[in-house]
């Protein structure tokens, strides 16, 4: 089964837009992991298994293993939750994009190396570079469109002509020519910062029920209510609300799997209130 599909089943079958962030941090980690060798897939793990009920999606940070040369425990991480969690799709946070030559190298990594079910996209370099990836019509491709961060309006808000002179913020007439023309195999999803309300309204209108991954909310600020009633689909679903550190670091006791998941349960439970 496709993403897309798999996505729409699991927002149904959970009841969930929560998508569970894997951004493993060892630092953070709680006491009873230090020294262990294998802590980076051992904690990820757990959060897994405690956060699974209430997730639509994962989705693990590529940098945050690459830098710890810990590639093989994200390997293991994403085969653990096909196996354990069947149904709910991986997303690998990657944020790719190069000339089409190299870009099929990329997909080959994030589709076939790590098995994830989508990865994020960066668009910048135009329609061939996401070719490689638009075309595994099985797997989500996952654009950024408005980022999370303080300076995503620096190129994101620039008023741009296009589309025969009509001139619009450049991240919209990245919303619509993904929507409109990239989406030919119904693969294809946006990222929208949670900080910026009225830009994620803007997106919504402007691609019907397209699904966008939305992180930004609890360390980065972006609230819940807003997110939900402005990015919401017309059915109330559309959306993988992402939290990253607000699951993983919600406790740093013994009890850091209980605290995991009673943030994610608190968090679906929020975004219910307003769907
Ligand atoms: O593509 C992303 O996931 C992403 C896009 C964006 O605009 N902002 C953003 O924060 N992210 C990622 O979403 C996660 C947010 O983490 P928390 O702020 O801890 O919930 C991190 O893995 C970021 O890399």
């Amino acid at each position: 089964m496709g993403f897309m599909q798999a996505l729409r089943d699991r927002w149904n079958a959970a009841d969930s837009l929560v998508c569970v962030g894997l951004d493993p941090e060892p630092a953070k980690f709680p006491a009873r992991f230090a020294g262990d060798p294998d802590a980076v897939f051992a904690f990820c793990r757990d959060i897994a298994d405690a956060t699974a009920q209430y997730a639509c999606c994962f989705k693990p940070q590529i940098a945050h293993f690459a830098a710890l040369a810990a590639e093989d425990a994200l390997q293991r991480l994403v085969a653990h939750i096909h196996a354990a969690h069947p149904g709910i799709p991986v997303i690998l946070d990657a944020k790719r994009g190069d000339i089409g030559s190299t870009a099929a190298h990329y997909a080959g990594e994030a589709f076939d190396r790590y098995a994830a079910d989508a990865v994020t996209l960066n668009p910048y370099m135009g329609r061939d570079s996401a070719q490689p990836f638009l075309d595994r019509g099985d797997r989500g491709c996952v654009f950024l469109c408005h980022t999370s961060n303080p300076g995503a309006g620096d190129f994101q808000e620039l008023v741009v002509a296009a589309d025969g002179g009509a001139c619009r913020p450049l991240y919209q007439h990245v919303a619509a020519t993904i929507a409109r023309d990239w989406n030919g195999n119904g693969n294809c999803a946006l990222v929208v910062g949670a900080t910026f309300p009225e830009e994620l309204q803007a997106i919504r209108d402007l691609v019907g029920d397209l699904p966008l991954l939305v992180p930004g909310i609890g360390a980065q600020g972006g609230d819940v209510e807003a997110t939900v009633r402005n990015g919401k689909a017309a059915d109330g679903t559309g959306l993988m609300v992402n939290s990253s550190r607000g699951i993983l670091y919600a406790s740093r006791g013994a009890d850091y799997a209980e605290a995991a998941a009673a943030a994610a349960r608190s968090l679906r439970d929020e975004i219910d209130r307003y769907r």
